[in-house]
């Protein structure tokens, strides 16, 4: 067949993977993808995702693990082996677990990695899932979905608390200025690098982020790509505290579960009053964002970079 169109990325990936193998017998290729995926799902199975908790009557998610103990809601990423990185299906399941949450009777909320990640940001295959309308359809449809996503957050009504127990890319760290409070492990690092996949910031960070740490660090971080330590993001007040990665977990959680004894109305008027006034800004911001990314989305430069990332030419 004629070679696809470069925007068909799944038809030219198909169509490349074909041609490189030659004259090899079609029967001899579909012996060797037979193996190849016998070979993966063994492999997954010995993975150290975690199995969602249905036998104890939570709701379960493809891509987290959300239970509630002791006044406090944990979502946690499930998708160790893609270092968490958030897929479309992902992230309409953490807006759906956020909305939740919202209305349980936890006090608090928390939010982190499973696995070596904290999260990889947005999983770069999801731009190549073209729908029938084209890639300018695609950018609309997630332009909608990043406004929607980041909206949850402005609007979460709870103290919401970011347990960052390893290295955060993309949009995991910008909406880290949306958070009440953020705990990081001294092996967390936090990259933005926007500038190298031909993007721009999202999350509200082009507005939290200058605030929080003054707009000559936050252009280090969001233009230039400059990826933190943990102990230089708490320096510039992204971070709330780092502790040593072998006591991570024990200290952290010890502290969520003093403060989740707090009179939770109190903590949810203090949380309005903290950040309502802010909230009408940073939704105007968010839609800004999401308008420009809906551009950057069919950028050469930013088509260039993924494809780099997807055929392995590239990572960060
Ligand atoms: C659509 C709506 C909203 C979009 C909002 C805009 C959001 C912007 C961003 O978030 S920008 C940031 C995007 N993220 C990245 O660019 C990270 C890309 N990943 C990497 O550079 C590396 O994988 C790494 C540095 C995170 C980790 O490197 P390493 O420790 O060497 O691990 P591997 O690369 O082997 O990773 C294992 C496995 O996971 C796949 N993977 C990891 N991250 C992503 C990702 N973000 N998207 C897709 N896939 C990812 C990686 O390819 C490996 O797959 P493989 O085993 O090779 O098949």
């Amino acid at each position: 067949m004629p070679k696809p169109g470069v925007f068909d990325f799944i038809n030219k990936a198909k169509w490349d993977a074909w041609n490189a193998l030659g004259s090899l017998p079609k029967e001899t290729a579909r012996q060797n993808y037979v193996d190849l995926v016998s070979s993966l799902t063994s492999s997954s199975e010995s993975s150290t995702q975690v199995k969602p908790g249905a036998d104890r009557g939570q709701q379960e998610y493809e891509n987290l693990v959300v239970t509630s103990e002791d006044g406090i809601t944990k979502i946690m990423f499930n998708r160790p082996t893609r270092k968490n990185a958030i897929s479309t299906q992902m992230y309409q399941e953490i807006m759906l677990a956020l909305k939740a949450a919202s209305k349980d009777d936890s006090t608090i909320t928390v939010v982190t990695g499973n696995g070596d990640y904290y999260c990889s940001g947005n999983d770069l295959a999801n731009f190549t899932d073209i729908p029938p309308g084209g890639v300018e359809e695609k950018a609309k449809q997630s332009a909608i979905m990043l406004r929607d996503f980041v909206g949850t957050f402005i609007d979460f009504p709870k103290p919401l608390v970011a347990v960052v127990n390893g290295p955060a890319v993309g949009i995991s760290v910008t909406i880290l200025g949306l958070f009440d409070a953020v705990y990081a492990s001294d092996r967390a690092t936090f990259h933005t690098p926007f500038s190298h996949l031909g993007l721009s910031p999202e999350g509200c960070a082009s507005y939290t982020f200058p605030k929080i740490m003054g707009p000559a660090k936050a252009t280090e971080m969001l233009i230039f790509g400059k990826k933190l330590t943990a102990g230089e993001a708490c320096a510039q007040g992204l971070v709330t505290e780092v502790f040593p990665d072998s006591t991570f977990q024990k200290e952290v959680w010890t502290r969520l579960k003093a403060y989740s004894k707090l009179p939770p109305n109190s903590m949810r008027i203090s949380k309005q009053v903290i950040r309502n006034m802010e909230k009408e800004k940073l939704h105007a911001v968010n839609a800004e964002e999401s308008s420009v990314l809906q551009e950057r989305w069919l950028s050469d430069e930013c088509i260039n970079a993924t494809m780099n990332f997807l055929s392995k030419k590239a990572k960060l």
